[in-house]
């Protein structure tokens, strides 16, 4: 439920000092700007590419400590009964902190507004009647614009005041949304700051119904580790990875409106872009290639010319001639074979391992070689043509190449994996002669990724976070968790929204794949987004898509507008602009969201009709409201008002029933305020 508080009319004297406590921090921030401004590095940088590292470090300090005209620099107060300890470090030493979204102090470095990431901010988003965390007070504010023009207070341990619910989080859930994803940092709920503080050792895996705040919560858990543990992620690299390059755009600027400028973003595809992806496949292939199961037959493929030595090896030395015999050879062969080290590694560390078998007999002789002299017998003609043999180089495309290929070498290494009707679907219609004419999937790029990380480890970042992870294949789930071996995840998603023939049935089994078992699995079910009618209309699909799950809850108070109307076909164009126009008459954005085969007649009719659009992702304006959604490209996005074309054809655009019926929820659940929804055709059998 949403956080009770007691309303207070702000009466005109704390409101004057609350105010000037936000000029006096305002002007706080233009003197920490200055500051960094005023810093002269040519002292201190001894060299080129020093001075460039620390300059480009000064310019995003001067840039995340820019004053958003627009963004409050604090949105709450807390008043502690004591002194927080020296342990809770950030602000020790007085009682009442203002909670912002960064640190400002003044010039003797006391304090102004503290991180909302700080300790001493936690009790703000976790403290309750029932556990105060010794605040005696917290106080929410309320901007209009940039001024601020109201509080709510809550006396936590009062036992005689009387609670409601909060105006001030209940506006913030409720405002039309216009333009790119916001943060949340001033109502973040107590379910989802768990989630968000959750310690960086471990990986999360969050489970939510649309609109539960999901993507809201992988963000700024990524923001709340990059405070606790700036060093450590510095160093190691954070990585937020989305759906699709429209999604990426819809939440780039949340971050750096934390003043977190350092996150990379990337889909799957832009992760394993090995090779340009140029082919398609269909739903049965891809689902094929995407099978654990591709993860033995490529480590089959990448090792498939290990070869056992024929003869022995000969090292010419001066007067002397050494001797490595065959049997000794394979051995040393088939122990780096059996180690669970990288084809790549192996390959480096066998020239090393012939030559100490040559130093071996060089001191039983009597001689007393050092390293050099190892060294140069690793690099000795002989010793590298016998690894050119026993270990050739492996290029990973060629590998995929010849697999996707050729029959023969695919079903030596698909033996006992996959049959041969499957072998069949495996292979390229048409094969390819070489690496310029070779027609790559999406899927076949992520084979790709994994041959590389057979032959050479990939590095790994520090933190990793997966939104939409629902929708990934056994081998892209393994393509994203070898970029955080050493590193943690943040996994979010929601089973009944998997749209891809291969989307996961369980989080245990996701999990697996990403080489994070042991993670912990979380579920959101109060939905900030969908108003209630809506989200109870969208949840006749459950039974048929999820039928494990439950239907989310909204918080939000309007019911919200549902209409759900048949056209004839002939008036099908002119109904839906005057479904747009009408709901243009609202503040907000419109989403128009069709089957992705109806999208150019429908951009044609509303260019007829003048009625300008944006493609999603791209900004609304007050001059265009309007998107012209796809239905495949709808996921993770929300819009005031939804105008929804014919779900039938939503539904049939999909390669099979159910995951037709899982596009159609995703469409139904993204309107905030109210859903239009027009057919010609008879409605999914679900919804009736
Ligand atoms: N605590 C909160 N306070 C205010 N708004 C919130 C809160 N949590 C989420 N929201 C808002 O609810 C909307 C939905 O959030 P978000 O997109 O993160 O949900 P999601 O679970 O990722 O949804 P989907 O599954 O549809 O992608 C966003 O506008 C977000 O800002």
């Amino acid at each position: 439920m949403p956080s009770h508080v007691q309303i207070q009319e702000p009466t005109p004297e704390p409101l004057r000092r609350e105010r000037d406590h936000l000029s006096a921090s305002r002007a706080a921030l233009r003197a920490m700007r200055h500051d960094v401004e005023a810093l002269d590095i040519s002292d201190v940088t001894g060299n080129w590419v020093n001075a460039q590292i620390l300059g480009r470090q000064i310019e995003d300090r001067i840039k995340a400590l820019a004053d958003l005209a627009d963004t409050p620099l604090f949105f709450g107060r807390l008043d502690y009964l004591h002194a927080p300890g020296a342990d809770l470090a950030e602000g020790a030493g007085g009682e009442n902190f203002y909670i912002g979204r960064r640190h400002v102090h003044d010039g003797d470095g006391d304090p102004m507004v503290v991180d909302w990431r700080a300790p001493v901010s936690q009790p703000f988003y976790r403290a309750s009647r029932k556990e105060p965390m010794d605040v005696r007070l917290r106080r929410r504010f309320g901007y209009t614009g940039g001024d601020l023009t109201a509080y709510e207070d809550e006396h936590l341990t009062d036992a005689t005041e009387t609670t409601t619910t909060s105006r001030l989080l209940q506006a913030e859930i409720e405002r039309p949304r216009v333009g790119p994803m916001r943060d949340i940092v001033a109502t973040i709920q107590p379910e989802q700051d768990e989630i968000v503080r959750a310690g960086v050792t471990g990986t999360v895996c969050v489970q939510g119904a649309p609109g539960t705040g999901k993507t809201a919560v992988g963000l700024h858990r990524v923001a709340y580790l990059l405070y606790a543990h700036r060093e450590r992620l510095a160093r190691t690299g954070t990585l937020v990875i989305g759906p699709n390059a429209s999604f990426l755009q819809y939440i780039e600027q949340v971050l750096p409106a934390l003043g977190e400028l350092q996150v990379k973003q990337a889909t799957v595809d832009d992760l394993v872009a090995h090779v340009p992806v140029r082919g398609t496949d269909s739903a049965r292939t891809a689902t094929l290639k995407g099978d654990a199961r591709m993860a033995q037959v490529l480590r089959r493929a990448v090792r498939s010319g290990i070869r056992m030595p024929a003869d022995p090896v000969v090292v010419v030395r001066g007067s002397r001639r050494w001797r490595v015999p065959a049997y000794e050879l394979e051995e040393i062969v088939k122990e780096l074979a059996q180690r669970d080290i990288r084809y790549g590694a192996a390959r480096d560390a066998l020239p090393q391992r012939i030559a100490h078998a040559v130093l071996v007999q060089m001191e039983r002789s009597g001689e007393a070689p050092d390293d050099r002299v190892q060294d140069a017998v690793a690099r000795n003609p002989a010793v590298k043509a016998a690894v050119k043999e026993c270990w050739p180089p492996v290029d990973p495309a060629k590998t995929v190449l010849r697999l996707l290929s050729e029959p023969e070498f695919l079903a030596r290494c698909a033996d006992g994996l996959f049959d041969e009707d499957e072998q069949k679907a495996l292979l390229w219609e048409k094969p390819a002669r070489g690496l310029g004419s070779a027609r790559w999937s999406a899927a076949d790029a992520v084979l790709v990724d994994e041959a590389y990380d057979l032959v050479q480890r990939t590095s790994s970042l520090g933190h990793v976070v997966l939104d939409e992870a629902q929708d990934l294949s056994p081998m892209q789930y393994r393509a994203v968790g070898r970029r955080c071996t050493t590193g943690s995840a943040t996994i979010l998603g929601d089973l009944a929204q998997g749209t891809t023939p291969w989307a996961t049935g369980a989080w245990e089994e996701a999990l697996a794949h990403l080489g994070k078992p042991e993670a912990r699995i979380e579920e959101l079910t109060r939905g900030f987004r969908v108003p209630r009618e809506v989200i109870a209309y969208a949840s006749r699909l459950l039974p048929s898509i999820a039928p494990g799950l439950a239907p989310a809850t909204s918080v939000r108070e309007s019911a919200g507008a549902l209409e759900i109307r048949q056209v004839p076909v002939e008036e099908r164009d002119e109904a839906l602009l005057a479904a747009c126009e009408a709901a243009l008459g609202n503040e907000g954005s419109v989403g128009l969201i069709v089957a992705d085969a109806r999208v150019a007649a429908v951009g044609a009719a509303l260019d007829a009709a003048g009625v300008g659009y944006l493609a999603p992702g791209e900004e609304t304006s007050a001059a265009v409201r309007v998107t012209l959604v796809p239905a495949s490209l709808a996921k993770g996005l929300e819009y005031d008002y939804v105008v929804l074309d014919e779900p039938a054809a939503i539904v049939s655009g999909e390669p099979d029933e159910r995951t037709g019926l899982r596009r159609l929820y995703v469409c139904l659940t993204r309107a905030v305020s109210g859903l239009t929804c027009l057919h010609t055709a008879p409605l999914p059998t679900p919804l009736l």
